[in-house]
């Protein structure tokens, strides 16, 4: 059997999955998501169960077929913003999951050293990139390529850095070409709410990325 030439056989990092980095919260609360993927029946067989794992790239364009070879022809060395730190853990660590059925998004979310606003603390910059990343990440999924129209985001406690935190994404309504989401980030046992946020997401077509029209 013949073998491909390795740049046609290069496989993307999948920023999703553990890494070691992700401190005991992070895995434990991944644990807890990635368990619910796959479930077993009583017949002992698998199926798929009610929440779905998100792959994560660090150029959007990998996710589509054949997108791994546009994006190196397209702007080759840009990077998602969120997956451009090479070094594990200092920066974004996070994991999205998708329950379709209750029209919802997790995503656990480890900060690292590198975010920092007020000392010690998460700045709120980089709260607002993560609540965009999931909600849009969420409207992609609910209504194909949109963009973030508005962004309304209530702060309400600190981030510790360094802490995993919870950010909850639900469908609010669907009207024509608007996506409307709510997202909460909260500490991983709900107990502390750190951010309220209202997000409007508009479809868009392709045309619209490339033109800008
Ligand atoms: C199956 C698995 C698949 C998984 C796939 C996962 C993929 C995920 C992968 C990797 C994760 C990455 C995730 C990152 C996500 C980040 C997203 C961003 O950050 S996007 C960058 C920031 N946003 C911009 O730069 C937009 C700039 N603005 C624009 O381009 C335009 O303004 C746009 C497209 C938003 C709207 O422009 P128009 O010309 O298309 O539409 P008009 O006519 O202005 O408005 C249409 C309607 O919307 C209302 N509208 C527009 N803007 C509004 C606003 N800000 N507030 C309220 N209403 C607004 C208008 O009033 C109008 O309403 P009436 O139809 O009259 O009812």
């Amino acid at each position: 059997m013949q073998t491909l030439p390795s740049f046609l056989s290069f496989k993307p990092r999948d920023f999703s999955l553990p890494n070691s980095s992700w401190g005991s919260e992070m895995m434990r609360m991944y644990d807890h998501y990635n368990s619910q993927c796959e479930v077993e029946t009583e017949g002992g067989e698998k199926q798929e169960g009610k929440w779905r794992r998100l792959p994560s790239y660090n150029r959007l364009l990998k996710y589509a077929t054949g997108g791994l070879y546009l994006s190196k022809m397209i702007q080759s060395n840009a990077r998602l913003f969120t997956r451009h730190i090479r070094d594990p853990g200092a920066a974004f660590e996070y994991v999205l999951f998708v329950n379709s059925e209750e029209q919802k998004c997790v995503c656990i979310f480890q900060a690292g050293h590198l975010l920092e606003g007020p000392p010690g603390h998460v700045h709120g910059g980089a709260i607002a990139t993560m609540i965009d990343t999931v909600t849009g990440t969420h409207a992609t999924v609910l209504s194909g390529p949109v963009m973030t129209a508005n962004l309304n985001i209530n702060y309400r406690s600190p981030i510790p850095l360094g802490s995993t935190v919870l950010l909850e994404s639900s469908l609010d309504k669907k009207e024509g070409r608007k996506t409307f989401i709510r997202c909460r980030v909260t500490s991983t046992d709900g107990s502390k709410l750190h951010s309220e946020t209202s997000a409007l997401f508009l479809s868009i077509t392709v045309s619209h990325l490339l033109l800008g029209v």
